[in-house]
């Protein structure tokens, strides 16, 4: 059996993952530099929209497959950051008003008549990796948090920037979210870290967040494809 890795060294490994994530896609460069047009927008909130209402049920699941009260404590906070306490509240609600603020009506998000098959196809398998993988694996794949902060903070200064009719209102996802990364996955890190007991656990938890990193490209590749053949 091999040895398991000094903690210092396993965090690295992950870490080393950052150039997979997606903050240099072409299409967020697109987003950043201000050449999207308001329909390429509105098809990259529609889409990420499926995202945002799944990542709950990403999080239950793990709950469910996580036998540590300690753990499932903690993580539940989650779904209550994303669902709010009571209807009108929380991330996907704020989702929606970005959404609405691109020119999209509720309705047509909601009933998700824009969502791509290959968003609906990444997004699913996020979810039932996290039903059917150890619940530490699937709370590595949740680890692109430990890349978001920088490329949320540079999205939202852009997007004010280059987007000036997008009203303020529309931006409460990303300056509430900004909050929750600003630790930039270091509670989460430890977490996996810590629970990780053999070099084979170590190597799951890296490939499960390789295969997230995957996840969040083909979503927007998918945007991407379509955005240019103007099919929308
Ligand atoms: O806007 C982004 O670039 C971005 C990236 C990610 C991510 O890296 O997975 C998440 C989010 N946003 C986000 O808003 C969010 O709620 C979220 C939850 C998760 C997750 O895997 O549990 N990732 C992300």
């Amino acid at each position: 059996m091999r040895a398991l890795l000094p903690a210092e060294e396993f965090e690295a490994e992950l870490r080393a993952l950052a150039p997979r994530y997606w903050h240099d896609h072409p299409f967020h460069l697109r987003l950043h530099d201000g050449s999207l047009s308001e329909r390429e927008l509105r098809s990259w909130a529609a889409n990420r929209w499926y995202y945002q209402r799944c990542i709950p049920q990403k999080d239950a699941a793990i709950l469910a497959n996580c036998p540590v009260a300690d753990v499932r404590r903690e993580w539940r906070e989650r779904i209550v950051w994303h669902d709010g306490t009571r209807a009108g509240e929380g991330g996907a609600e704020n989702w929606l008003r970005l959404a609405e603020s691109l020119g999209l009506s509720r309705e047509e998000v909601l009933d998700e008549r824009h969502v791509l098959p290959g968003t609906r196809f990444a997004v699913d398998a996020y979810v039932t990796f996290a039903r059917t993988r150890p619940w530490v694996e699937a709370v590595a794949s949740g680890l692109t948090e430990m890349f978001s902060h920088g490329l949320m903070a540079r999205r939202l200064s852009d997007m004010r920037l280059r987007y000036p009719w997008i009203a303020e209102e529309g931006f409460t996802y990303f300056t509430t979210r900004l909050d929750v990364v600003a630790g930039e996955g270091k509670s989460t890190v430890d977490l996996v870290v810590r629970n990780c007991a053999t070099r084979e656990q170590q190597e799951a938890a890296v490939a499960a967040l390789s295969f997230k990193c995957d996840v969040l490209r083909s979503i927007l590749d998918t945007v991407d494809y379509y955005a240019r053949r103007e099919r929308w």
